[in-house]
C-alpha cells in the first residue's frame, strides 16, 4: 500500500474518472445480479404459473437490461482507461524530469536498459492496474457482496453452504500472493537486464565487431533470455500449482449446492426457480474468485513496477541549489580553487588532494598527467557535476555554491573527447544550448569552430539530420560541431577534455586553430596528453595521483630538467625527431 500512497499524487487529480468507472461498474454489477432475479421470476412465477402471455415482456425487459449493461460497460471501460492512462502521463513525465535533475553520481551505476524498462514496461504495469486490475477487484468485492446478499434472502443455509468453503480460498489466495510477488519482482529485474544487455550491445556494436566478439555477445544474450524465461516458467508454475486448486475449491461449492439445493427443491423448501438462479449467482462468486489470481497477478506486478518506479523518484537529488542561489546571467570567468580535495567513494579513494590554482579571467589553463591523475575531475567540480569533499572552488570571487546550477553551467562550455550529437538537424544539434539563436548566429558558431565549410558541402547543409552517435560525420567534423555548440552559448569558461586525442593531426591543427579563435576572452582550460596542445597555455597543472606537482608556463617547466613535465616532453619530442628523421630518409632516398 506504501507504494499506492506514494504515487497518489500522480492518480489522485484524475479522481473523477475514477469515480466515473466505478459509479458505471456498480450499474453494471447491479444488472448483473439483476440477471438471476428475471430467471427466477421467468420459471417459478411465468412458466410455472402458466402465465405465457407474460414472456414477451420478459424477453423484451431482458433486451432493454442488456442494452442498459452495455451502455454502462462502454463508460466504465472508457473512464477506467482514461484513468490509467492520464496517471502515467503524469508519472512518465515525473519519472523523466527526475531523470533529468538527476546527479552524475546515480547516472555512474544506472543502466540505460533498466532505466528504459522501468520507463516503459513498469509505468506499463502500473496503468494497467489503474485501468482494469482495481476495478476488477471492485467488481470482485461487489459482485461477491450482492450474490451472496441475494442468495442469503432466498436461502440462508444454502447460502451459508457456499460460504463454508471461503476460508480455504482465501488461505490458498494468501499463499499464492506472497510466492507469485517476490516471481514477478524477478520477471521485471530479468527484463531490465535483458534490455541492458541489447542497448550495450547496440552502443557497443562497433568494439563487438572490431574484436570479433560476435559469438560471446550471443552466448550472452542467450543466458540473459534463459534467465528471463526461467522467471516466466516458475511464474507459470506458482500459477499452475495454485490455480486449478482455486479452480477445484469453487466446483466443489457448486456440487454442494446442487446437491443440498436440489434436496431443499425435492422436500419443497426451495422454488426450481430459486435453485436455478441460486446456480447462476454461485457462478457470479466462483467466477471473480477464480479470477482473483489474475487480480492479485495485476496487483503484484503493478505493486512491484511501482516500488521500481517510487525507486527513481525518490533517489536524492544532492547536488542542487542553495537557497537565494544567484541567477547571474553572465560571469566573468575567473577561477579559483582553494585546497580542494575530493573522492568519488569515500575518504581512502581520494582523487584529489589539495589542489589550488587561481585561473584569472581570459586565461588559458593547460592540465596534463597520466590517466587517472584527476584532470577531468577538477573540470568537473567547475561545472557541479560532483561536489568537493573539502575545499573551496570561486568563480568571480563567490563559492561556485552561491550560483543557481543553471546560470553556472550556460557560462560554461565543453568540448569532450567523444562528443554526443543528438540525431536532429546540424542546426539543432548546434542550437542545443540556445534554441532561440537566429541562422546567422548559428553560421558564425559554426564559423568560427571552422565548420561552416563542410556543413555546407553536405547535400542538405545545415539541415543535415545526424544519426544517434553523428554517423556520416569525421570524429574531427563531429568535434567542430561541437565546438560550435559550445561557443554558441557564449560561454565566459571554456574546457576541452582531450578533445583533439581522437583526430589526425591534420584535423588537430585545425582544431587548435579554431580553439585559438573561440578562446579569445574567455577563461579556458585544456585537458591534453599531447604537449602541443597546450603549451601556448599561460599556466600548465602537472598533476599526479591527484595533486599538483609542477606549474608553471612551458618554458618554466621545460627548464626544470628533472621535472614530469620535462620528461613527458623528452618522450614525445623524441617520438617527434624518430618520425622527422625518418620521413627525411624516405625523401632522400
Ligand atoms: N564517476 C566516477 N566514479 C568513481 N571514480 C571515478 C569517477 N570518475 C573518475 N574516477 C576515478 O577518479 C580518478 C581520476 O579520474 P579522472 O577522470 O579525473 O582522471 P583524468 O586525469 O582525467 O584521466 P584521463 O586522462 O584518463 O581522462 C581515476 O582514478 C578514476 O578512476
Amino acid at each position: 500500500m506504501k507504494t499506492f500512497l506514494r504515487l497518489k499524487q500522480f492518480y489522485w487529480p484524475y479522481q473523477k474518472y475514477f469515480l466515473g468507472s466505478i459509479l458505471f461498474l456498480f450499474f453494471v454489477t447491479a444488472i448483473t445480479v439483476v440477471y438471476p432475479i428475471i430467471l427466477k421470476f421467468t420459471i417459478d412465477d411465468v412458466i410455472l404459473s402458466g402465465e405465457f402471455h407474460l414472456v414477451p415482456y420478459v424477453a423484451l425487459g431482458f433486451v432493454g437490461i442488456m442494452v442498459i449493461k452495455g451502455i454502462a460497460t462502454y463508460y466504465h471501460q472508457f473512464f477506467g482507461d482514461l484513468f490509467g492512462i492520464k496517471t502515467v502521463y503524469e508519472l512518465r513525465n515525473a519519472l523523466y524530469k527526475k531523470l533529468q535533475y538527476l546527479p552524475f553520481r546515480y547516472y555512474d551505476n544506472a543502466k540505460t536498459g533498466d532505466l528504459m524498462s522501468r520507463l516503459t514496461a513498469d509505468v506499463e504495469g502500473f496503468r494497467f492496474f489503474l485501468s482494469f486490475g482495481f476495478a476488477q477487484a471492485l467488481n470482485l468485492v461487489l459482485l461477491v457482496g450482492l450474490s451472496l446478499g441475494i442468495m442469503l434472502y432466498f436461502s440462508v443455509p444454502l447460502a451459508l453452504l457456499t460460504l463454508a468453503a471461503m476460508p480455504f480460498l482465501i488461505v490458498v489466495v494468501y499463499r499464492f500472493d506472497k510466492e507469485v510477488h517476490p516471481a514477478f519482482k524477478g520477471i521485471r529485474k530479468s527484463f531490465a537486464r535483458l534490455t541492458t544487455k541489447v542497448q550495450e550491445n547496440i552502443s557497443g556494436m562497433n568494439t563487438v565487431k572490431s574484436l570479433s566478439r560476435e559469438d560471446y555477445e550471443i552466448n550472452k544474450f542467450v543466458d540473459n533470455n534463459g534467465d528471463y524465461k526461467d522467471n516466466y516458467i516458475q511464474t507459470s508454475n506458482i500459477w499452475a500449482k495454485y490455480f486449478p486448486l482455486m479452480e477445484l475449491i469453487g466446483h466443489f461449492c457448486v456440487v454442494m449446492l446442487l446437491g443440498f439445493g436440489g434436496f431443499m427443491v425435492i422436500n419443497n423448501n426451495l422454488e426450481p426457480g430459486e435453485l436455478v438462479a441460486f446456480f447462476s449467482l454461485v457462478w457470479y462468486i466462483i467466477g471473480p474468485l477464480m479470477n482473483l489470481g489474475f487480480i492479485i497477478n495485476t496487483f503484484s506486478q503493478s505493486k512491484a513496477s511501482g516500488e521500481r518506479l517510487v525507486e527513481i523518484l525518490d533517489e536524492i537529488e544532492d547536488i542542487k541549489d542553495s537557497d537565494g542561489a544567484i541567477n547571474v546571467e553572465r560571469l566573468k570567468g575567473h577561477v579559483q580553487f582553494k585546497e580542494v580535495f575530493h573522492s568519488y567513494n569515500g575518504e581512502e579513494g581520494m582523487v584529489l588532494k589539495n589542489v589550488s590554482f587561481d585561473a584569472p579571467v581570459g586565461k588559458v589553463i593547460g592540465l596534463i598527467g597520466a590517466t587517472g591523475a584527476g584532470k577531468t575531475t577538477i573540470t568537473q567540480l567547475i561545472s557541479r557535476f560532483y561536489e568537493a569533499d573539502k575545499g573551496e572552488i570561486l568563480i568571480d570571487g563567490k563559492n561556485i555554491n552561491e550560483y543557481s546550477i543553471q546560470a553556472l553551467r550556460k557560462n560554461i562550455g565543453s568540448v569532450l573527447q567523444e562528443s554526443f550529437l543528438f540525431s536532429c538537424s546540424i542546426r539543432d544539434n548546434i542550437s542545443y544550448g540556445y534554441p532561440d539563436a537566429t541562422m546567422e548566429q548559428i553560421q558564425d558558431a559554426a564559423r568560427r569552430a571552422d565548420a561552416h565549410e563542410f556543413i555546407m558541402e553536405l547535400p542538405d547543409g545545415y539541415d543535415t539530420i545526424l544519426g544517434e552517435r553523428g554517423m556520416g560525420l569525421s570524429g574531427g567534423q563531429k568535434q567542430r560541431i561541437a565546438i560550435a555548440r559550445s561557443i554558441l552559448i557564449d560561454p565566459s569558461i571554456l574546457i576541452f577534455d582531450d578533445a583533439t586525442s581522437a583526430v589526425d593531426m591534420e584535423t588537430e591543427a585545425k582544431i587548435q586553430a579554431a580553439f585559438q579563435e573561440v578562446m579569445k576572452g574567455r577563461t579556458t582550460f585544456i585537458i591534453a596528453h599531447r604537449i602541443s596542445s597546450l603549451m601556448h597555455a599561460d599556466e600548465i597543472l602537472v598533476l599526479e595521483d591527484g595533486e599538483v606537482r609542477e606549474r608553471g608556463n612551458h618554458e618554466e617547466l621545460l627548464a626544470n630538467q628533472l621535472g614530469i613535465y620535462r620528461r613527458i616532453y623528452n618522450i614525445q619530442f623524441k617520438d617527434h625527431q624518430t618520425i622527422t628523421e625518418a620521413e627525411s630518409k624516405k625523401v632522400s632516398i
